[in-house]
């Protein structure tokens, strides 16, 4: 049965947040294949009827001053092609299951291999929940708070504006923008590439058979040759805590918050948690951040994870370390954490950000005799494979890494070694992104990492406040730091602090990934422009050098 896990209420259909941005509102017509599907179909075969054998041409690429076709001199798959896919019974080559970045990927990968394909996603709007209620309101929201920061600190305005705290959903203004855009270009990626999308809850039936449980309760079958689970990953909701009060939020429903508070408490300081750390102080909130652990984001570079926790104290975050939940007190108008530590914490709300949990229980994965880990995650090969050998899984829903930019790639290389790529490869490396004011940003080795190995590495550092760029843009704070091996000088780690880190950081990954050229000699060898932030390389490069001797 296709039926939605009553805990998904606000996560994965989004219909109840206000991020989620109606084809009305968008000014699209609905895609559902359920309402327009034979006008599509038909479409598709007049359009192959148009395709001739000796001329080569897109059916989209028309000639803008006369409308006539262009040639294409490069060999395309002709729709024609292209819709009868592989020989077997059934209705499509391979049906993938989310519409969110891995989906999207692998859809793309498999269409552009002349395979056909549909979606299948319960959103009226593909995107998934990076769009709607992860990764892009979460950056819009910091970009708003983060011009608000800003505004506040430039002497020309601060006289003029009185600052007011404004409720979190108006703030999320520009978030909705953003989303209606990203919504649009990538519905007309779907288009363009005649991917059907598919408006449902898709659940197993068999290895080649899924029913999908529409919005007005009509179930409907849909065959396939081969499948991509990319149905992703919501909020982990403890039984301990009542989601339904309207003081106790998670990273979902707090994009619906809709009342100023003064006070909030954080519970768990992984990424999520310190993100909306950074936006509440931005917006005049007192947080109290809640850590499990005795350092925040232990997984980086320990002087990174000292920075954030200083500059989180400046901004006025009170962090507690080494603390666990015993229970949740909520009331009207507030609510009392109860800290197994024996402490008590009041605050106007709190936003639990402990985890996440793929989205298989209502996969009916027993049907196909596969079973997810007690964090709804499904175990794959290198090949992105399940256990099944025509089902594969890339994503949220596989685990690690579980991030977006991480998602797109996996879900394209499972498609890559569906159709037999022989160069595909496994997702392996991945920078960290973390969008903090200011932000963090990392790729390779650690300094405790390295000294554990007993690797003779040396440190470079630049620090913004003595760039020309920094200066003129006012960055106060960051640093970029080179971890590189003192006798060959090849690069082994990258951190960096500080605002624009998630894109500084490339600069360094290039480099990197460059295996016989990746030296610290190219920083010092190579003519940045200046004024930029880029500048840091050749700074941090120069110090580290003059600390080998
Ligand atoms: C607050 C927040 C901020 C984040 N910030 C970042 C960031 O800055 N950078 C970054 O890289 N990552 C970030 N992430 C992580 C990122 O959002 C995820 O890694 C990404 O969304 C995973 O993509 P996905 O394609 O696996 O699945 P999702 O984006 O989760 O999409 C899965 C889709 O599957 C659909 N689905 C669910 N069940 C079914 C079913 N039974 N049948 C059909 N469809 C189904 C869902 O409706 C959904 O649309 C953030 C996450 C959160 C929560
Ligand atoms: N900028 C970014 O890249 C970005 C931003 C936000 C979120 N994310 C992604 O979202 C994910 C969630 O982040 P987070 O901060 O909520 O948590 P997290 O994954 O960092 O974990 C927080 C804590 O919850 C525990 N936990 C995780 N899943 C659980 C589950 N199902 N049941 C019980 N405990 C669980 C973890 O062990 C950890 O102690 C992360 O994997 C992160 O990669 C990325």
């Amino acid at each position: 049965m296709g039926s939605k896990p009553i805990s998904d209420a606000t996560n994965d259909t989004g219909k109840d947040t206000q991020t989620e941005v109606s084809n009305k509102e968008s000014g699209r017509a609905p895609n559902p294949e359920h309402t327009e599907g034979k006008t599509k179909k038909a479409k598709i075969e007049q359009t192959h009827e148009q395709v001739t054998d000796d001329i080569m041409h897109h059916p989209d690429l028309v000639n803008p001053l006369d409308d006539t076709r262009i040639d294409i001199k490069t060999p395309f798959t002709k729709d024609s092609q292209r819709i009868k896919g592989d020989k077997h019974k059934y209705e499509y080559d391979v049906v993938v299951l989310g519409a969110g970045p891995a989906g999207e990927a692998a859809a793309m990968k498999l269409t552009k291999s002349g395979k056909k394909v549909a979606v299948i996603d319960p959103r009226e709007q593909v995107g998934g929940n990076s769009t709607h209620v992860g990764t892009i309101p979460s950056k819009a929201l910091r970009q708003s708070v983060f011009n608000l920061i800003n505004f506040r600190r430039d002497p020309m305005f601060t006289k003029a504006m009185e600052y007011q705290q404004v409720p979190l959903n108006r703030v999320l203004a520009n978030a909705r923008q953003v989303i209606r855009n990203q919504v649009t270009t990538h519905t007309r990626f779907y288009e363009r590439n005649r991917i059907d999308v598919i408006h449902g809850w898709a659940s197993f039936l068999d290895e080649h058979t899924l029913n999908v449980e529409k919005d007005d309760g009509v179930f409907e079958t849909v065959t396939f040759n081969k499948a991509i689970i990319t149905v992703g990953s919501r909020p982990y909701r403890p039984d301990i805590l009542d989601f339904n009060h309207p003081r106790v939020f998670d990273s979902d429903k707090i994009l619906q918050m809709d009342y100023v508070v003064k006070k909030i408490i954080i519970y768990g300081a992984g990424v999520i948690g310190c993100e909306y750390a950074s936006i509440f102080t931005g917006l005049g909130y007192k947080v109290d951040l809640i850590n499990n652990q005795n350092q925040l984001l232990s997984y980086l570079d320990s002087e990174i994870s000292d920075a954030i926790a200083h500059d989180f104290r400046q901004f006025g975050v009170l962090i507690r370390s080494n603390e666990e939940i015993d229970h949740l007190e909520t009331h009207d108008d507030y609510v009392v954490l109860h800290l197994k530590s024996g402490k008590r914490i009041k605050s106007d709300a709190i936003l639990w950000s402990n985890g996440r949990s793929g989205n298989t229980e209502g996969l009916n994965l027993e049907a196909i005799g596969l079973e997810a880990n007690s964090r709804g995650q499904l175990k794959v090969d290198d090949t992105y494979c399940t256990g099944v050998e025509n089902i594969y899984a890339a994503g949220d829903v596989i685990g690690w890494p579980s991030l977006a930019s991480a998602a797109y790639d996996q879900g394209r290389c499972a498609a890559a070694f569906m159709v037999g790529d022989s160069d595909a490869e496994p997702v392996s490396s991945v920078p960290t992104g973390i969008y903090t004011i200011p932000e963090i940003s990392c790729i390779g080795k650690t300094e405790q990492e390295l000294t554990d190995e007993k690797v003779p590495y040396e440190v470079g550092q630049a620090f913004f406040k003595h760039l020309a760029r920094a200066q003129i843009i006012g960055e106060r704070s960051g640093v970029l730091k080179i971890l590189f091996h003192r006798d060959t000088l090849e690069i082994l780690g990258i951190h960096c602090y500080g605002n624009h880190a998630s894109e500084i950081i490339h600069i360094g990954q290039a480099v990197m990934k460059c295996k016989s050229n990746n030296t610290l000699e190219y920083f010092v060898n190579t003519t940045f422009n200046y004024p930029t932030m880029a500048e840091a390389y050749r700074v941090a490069a120069l110090n580290g050098l003059n600390r080998v001797f």
